[in-house]
């Protein structure tokens, strides 16, 4: 019980409810099953018992609470909105008024539909057959989620709460975040062993982190792995290790070793779902669980593996040079676009031990920063890109802050485009500048860096 952020004694009232005892305890709340209690009004529509998530607010300091009360309004909001049948259901939320207990004085109280168990402590005993049936309806419950507009930012087996029926909900909105355009912006990305590699060294900016429906993917091939196999999918021994191999994978140094245990078609899907970069994972997952759901299904019904059906390589390619056309644009001779293939921005300023400064700047890749040096935010593309700012692959911070860095980490390349030229303006106007292969260098200030391309010579 010490190890709940949060104690309730058994008896204790809120409102019509009495609680009974402790169902668990994340990092934040306390969760205990409670009873209406007797006296409270039959007809008020709530149900006979429910599970009570208290969200401490009394012994933090300012900023701790800020994030608190931040957190709770999320969930609050998010559960208020959404009747889904994957997600679990939220009945009300209380404020305790109890100044004779001041630790729970003033807390939240999310007041939950039960679940019987989580899957944090019913995996080890849960049957072989019932593995792919709960995993597809938690890609289900991703994709209501994902289909309304949200990113769930935190799912793991502890999030996964198992119903009385053996029915799956997810629960535990409280990192849950609202799609603003093709992006949200997360309070936290709360576990490392289920954080995408971008995330693990992207900044906390002002409004949070920024987060896409594809970091709930990565989240499900990291659960589909451990649930079909009882492994992770990455090596190591504690989270930090596997965290330090996930950055090794995300660079290009080491490869996926998928479990032979996994079936054709999981193994397709895992992988897809554990694709380096964002913009791998929506080719070969889709944008969203939505996109993913249907190839879930299959898999757990024991149907051979279906690749996703988004446009290829040379499909984007061709795109690319219709839209480079409709831009207008001029191209030199030797600043060809090489396919925009493999575009991934956003890696934000480094915070781990084993990528920084210029090293997160992943091998093929042209990698723009928001400091000198390699600091900062970071931007990196491993094809062209006319428009920072398509939607696309949009580098959000070169529309506030010069780029001040740059990093040539590009490959060999048959046709020669090996050097990067940058420019001022979308549509690759107003050359700035260009960077030889293998160079790092500081820009002069100041450099707003709008669109690149690769070409055979500087
Ligand atoms: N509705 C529920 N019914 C039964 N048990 C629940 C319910 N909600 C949560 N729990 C239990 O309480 C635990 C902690 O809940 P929850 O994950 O919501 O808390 P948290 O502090 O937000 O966690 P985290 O550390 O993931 O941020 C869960 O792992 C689960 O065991």
């Amino acid at each position: 019980m010490s190890d709940y952020p949060i104690t309730v004694p058994t008896g204790h009232r809120i409102g019509p409810w009495t609680v009974e005892r402790p169902l668990g305890a994340g990092a934040f709340g306390s969760v205990y099953a409670a009873v209406r209690s007797e006296d409270s009004s039959a007809d008020d529509g709530l149900p006979a018992r429910a599970a009570l998530k208290f969200l401490p607010t009394g012994t933090r300091t300012p900023r701790q609470l800020r994030h608190l009360r931040d957190l709770a309004e999320r969930e609050v909001e998010l559960l208020g909105r959404l009747r889904s049948p994957r997600l679990i259901r939220m009945y009300e939320a209380l404020t305790v008024d109890d100044p004779e207990h001041p630790e729970l004085d003033g807390a939240t109280v999310l007041v939950l539909e039960e679940a019987a168990d989580s899957l944090q402590t019913a995996l080890p005993g849960l049957p072989a057959a019932d593995r792919a049936r709960v995993l597809t309806q938690v890609c289900e419950g991703l994709a209501q989620l994902h289909g309304a507009g949200w990113v769930h930012g935190d799912l793991k087996p502890g999030n996964v709460l198992l119903m009385a029926d053996g029915s799956v909900r997810l629960g535990d909105f409280s990192t849950a975040s609202e799609l603003e355009g093709t992006h949200a912006y997360a309070t936290a990305f709360a576990t490392a062993d289920y954080t995408p590699p971008e995330l693990l060294w992207s900044d906390f900016g002002e409004h949070g982190t920024r987060i896409r429906p594809t970091a709930d993917l990565w989240a499900f091939g990291v659960l589909a792995h451990l649930v079909l196999t009882g492994g992770h999918p990455l090596p190591g021994g504690t989270p930090s290790a596997r965290r330090d191999a996930a950055l090794r994978y995300a660079r290009g140094d080491e490869e996926l070793r998928l479990s032979p245990e996994l079936s054709e078609a999981w193994r397709e899907i895992v992988g897809a779902c554990l694709s380096r970069s964002h913009e791998d994972r929506a080719r070969g997952a889709g944008r969203t669980a939505e996109s993913l759901l249907p190839r879930v299904q299959e898999a757990a019904e024991g149907r051979p593996a279906r690749r996703s059906r988004r446009p290829l390589l040379t499909a984007a390619a061709a795109v690319l040079t219709l839209a480079v056309t409709a831009l207008g644009v001029t191209l030199l001779p030797d600043e060809t676009p090489r396919a925009k293939a493999k575009a991934t921005p956003k890696a934000g300023a480094t915070v781990t031990a084993t990528a920084a400064g210029y090293e997160r700047c992943t091998p093929r890749a042209v990698c723009f920063f928001s400091a000198p040096d390699g600091g900062g935010e970071m931007c990196a593309w491993e094809g062209d890109d006319p428009d920072w700012f398509d939607g696309q692959t949009d580098c959000s911070w070169a529309d506030r802050t010069s780029a001040r860095s740059v990093f040539n980490n590009g490959g060999p390349d048959p046709k020669g485009f090996v050097h990067v030229a940058y420019f001022a303006e979308a549509g690759l106007q107003r050359r700035l500048g260009c960077v030889e292969r293998g160079r790092r260098q500081n820009l002069p200030t100041p450099a707003p860096v709008l669109s690149h391309t690769w070409a055979k010579r500087c």
